[in-house]
């Protein structure tokens, strides 16, 4: 008997264009939810996005209520939580880059009300995912969550923010090639189930948006444009497969042990897309595409050596070998890479 089932969760509104923030109430509207929103930004996105859009709402005949929260920690999602209960509030508006987006997903999450993203920065694809993350204590990666009901991207506002922010969107997106690689590789080793199309899809994300690389440019409204179209389809590869494998593979094990022991992280895509070059390696070899990875990532102005994030090399070997232990996630890294095999990977590939 076939007996196998699926949900596959997605946004059902995706708005992306320019000035489409004066549109965020009517995307909304649309959705017929009851109640009045809780907008929660944090203080640049505030400025630059989240007192438009409140006023948008306002305009419209809601009342909004804002949450401005400093980081992403668990007392700021409490301290949303505590609003976002009252039985005026509908669902949460998110307006500001990963750190706002996730404090919002989270809290909607926990009282049972939707949510809806207005990213600010092009920054990474927890922007539209149904994953959300809070790094705090020994949890760095991100956990299943409702993904949002509706996605309001405002290139105008997003290819207006600081330029490293949209290098690490891309470079996140440059990550899927080798997250997908070693989901190949756990399916083949330890039975993970492989999902055909959201390999497929968050492997064309990431060709794609290296086929564009050229028009990929600061302060380029386009560049905005092509980034966000590529941050929405690798979060409908992660909905697809229920997971972020898609999305997620030794690349991020490695940047989220970065996260916890680096005295100064660097932007998640950043970290992500320099570990991509090592595991590449991992994979195929010192003749194999990692220079192809390297080379995608200079294109676009995204780091690709320990130093250019800033972190020290003995703390990039620290996080190749200890990586593995972050999660339950069958990688290229196995039951952890030797010290002698880290340094051999990150100096051949030029990362320290
Ligand atoms: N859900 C998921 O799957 C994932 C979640 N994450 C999480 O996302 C977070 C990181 O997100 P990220 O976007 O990189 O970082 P932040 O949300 O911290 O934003 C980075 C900085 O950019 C500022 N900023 C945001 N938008 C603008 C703008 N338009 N103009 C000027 N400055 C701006 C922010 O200001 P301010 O300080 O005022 O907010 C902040 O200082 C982490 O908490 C991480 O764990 C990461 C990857 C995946
Ligand atoms: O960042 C992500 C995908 O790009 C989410 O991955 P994690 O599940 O490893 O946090
Ligand atoms: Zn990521």
């Amino acid at each position: 008997m076939f007996d196998k089932s699926t949900w596959i969760r997605l946004p059902r509104n995706v708005v992306v264009g320019h000035g489409v923030l004066d549109e965020a109430a009517a995307a909304v509207e649309e959705l017929r939810l009851h109640g009045d929103p809780l907008v929660v930004t944090s203080p640049t996105p505030a400025e630059v996005a989240g007192d438009r859009v409140v006023a948008g709402f306002s305009d419209a005949g809601f009342d909004p209520r804002v949450v401005r929260i400093e980081e992403a920690t668990f007392g700021a999602v409490e301290e949303v939580i505590e609003v976002a209960a009252s039985d005026d509030v509908g669902y949460l508006v998110g307006v500001g880059g990963g750190k706002v987006i996730d404090v919002a997903k989270m809290a909607g999450e926990d009282v049972g009300k939707g949510f809806v993203s207005v990213p600010t920065a092009a920054s990474h694809d927890g922007i539209v995912s149904g994953r959300a993350s809070i790094p705090e204590g020994d949890t760095r990666h991100s956990v299943a969550a409702e993904p949002p009901l509706a996605v309001v991207a405002d290139t105008e506002i997003l290819a207006d923010a600081p330029w490293e922010l949209t290098t690490a969107g891309c470079a996140d997106i440059i990550s899927n090639f080798t997250a997908v690689r070693d989901w190949e590789l756990a399916h083949r080793l330890k039975n993970v189930e492989y999902h055909e199309y959201a390999g497929a899809l968050s492997r064309m994300t990431a060709e794609m948006l290296v086929e564009n690389a050229d028009s990929i440019r600061p302060e380029l409204e386009e560049s905005a444009w092509i980034v966000t179209k590529a941050l929405v389809s690798s979060g409908v590869a992660m909905s697809i497969a229920g997971s972020s494998r898609p999305a997620s593979g030794a690349e991020h094990l490695i940047s989220h042990q970065l996260d916890r022991i680096a005295p100064e992280p660097a932007l998640h895509g950043h970290q992500v897309g320099v570990a991509s070059i090592m595991t590449e390696y991992l994979h195929s070899g010192p003749k194999g595409q990692w220079q192809d990875i390297r080379d995608a990532l200079a294109s676009i102005d995204a780091p690709t050596t320990a130093e250019e994030l800033g972190i020290g090399d003995e703390v990039v070997i620290e996080a190749l070998t200890t990586a593995h232990e972050i999660r339950d996630r069958y990688t290229i890294l196995g039951d952890g890479m030797s010290e002698a095999a880290a340094r051999d990977a990150a100096s051949v590939t030029g990362v320290i």
